[in-house]
């Protein structure tokens, strides 16, 4: 894969090992932290073979599509650590609406419209485009930090319990390399803003300016549970918070949300 970003290329410190194929950018970037790799680093491909998605699904990634994980140890709690997915979050929208101007001038009121699901993932038109998952370890000397995104840059997945769609659907001709330049510029911004959980109140307030379903009917899938309500907001350690019917607020810390009707559990 011709990812042209040097070392050189990448602002702030951070570091590139751009990978031709490999298994899972998360795996790499745990195996290097293990190996005594502090970062930060970014181990990046268009070709996963194992991608790994949250709640131990596979992440089904073809040739052409972006698997990008940053790697970063990191002095900062555990349940800290967790927050920076919505930093994520926003860095990928961003760099999104930059690598879409060109179609959004070409395909007008028709052009993509991203926003941000709880709790990582970017929806373009309802469908997920891109997914986020975190993964961390205690080292010698913190907490070995992995944020790994995988963007549908050319496909997307099909049978997934969420619809996927990809931005060459959406009318969106770029490369994983081009999406990857704009991802490690806006990650520099909001890992910034969100320093070390310190500025989440902010990442939050940006997180739900974009969020996907606010003040709508959800149904929360927890494993062996369904939760219904309203998503009413996210609190200060990133669950998210759901209205009941009996107007009590739950704090939910991990599930699947879908929007509207209740879906049945096997479904999920
Ligand atoms: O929505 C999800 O389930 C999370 C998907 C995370 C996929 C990315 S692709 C880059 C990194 N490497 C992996 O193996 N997983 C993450």
């Amino acid at each position: 894969m011709a990812f042209t970003l040097g070392p050189r290329a990448l602002s702030a410190g951070y570091r590139l090992a751009a990978l031709e194929r490999t298994g899972s950018t998360n795996t790499d970037a745990i195996e290097a932290a293990r190996a005594g790799e502090r970062g930060p680093i970014w181990f990046v491909t268009s070709e996963q073979t194992a991608g790994r998605g949250r709640r131990q699904r596979p992440w089904i990634a073809p040739r052409g599509n972006l698997a990008a994980s940053v790697l970063e140890v990191m002095d900062v709690a555990p349940a800290v650590a967790a927050t920076i997915g919505f930093a994520a979050g926003l860095a990928e929208e961003a760099a999104l609406e930059k690598v879409s101007l060109e179609a959004a001038l070409r395909l007008g009121p028709d052009r993509p419209r991203y926003a941000l699901k709880w709790p990582n993932d970017v929806l373009a038109g309802g469908k997920k485009l891109v997914g986020i998952g975190l993964e961390a370890e205690a080292v010698d000397d913190g907490l070995a930090v992995v944020v790994g995104i995988g963007t549908n840059v050319v496909a997307a997945p099909e049978g997934t319990p969420t619809p996927a769609v990809s931005l060459a659907a959406l009318g969106v001709q770029i490369s994983a390399d081009e999406l990857f330049s704009a991802l490690s510029d806006a990650w520099v911004e909001f890992r910034g803003i969100w320093d070390n959980g310190n500025g989440f109140a902010e990442i939050r307030k940006l997180w739900l300016a974009r969020a996907a379903g606010l003040g709508e009917r959800v149904a929360i899938h927890t494993g062996t549970t369904t939760l219904e309500g309203i998503f009413d907001t996210i609190d200060d350690t990133g669950c998210l918070i759901v209205r009941t019917a009996e107007g009590r607020r739950v704090p939910v810390a991990a599930g699947e949300v879908f929007f509207g009707p209740v879906r049945s559990v096997g479904a999920a």
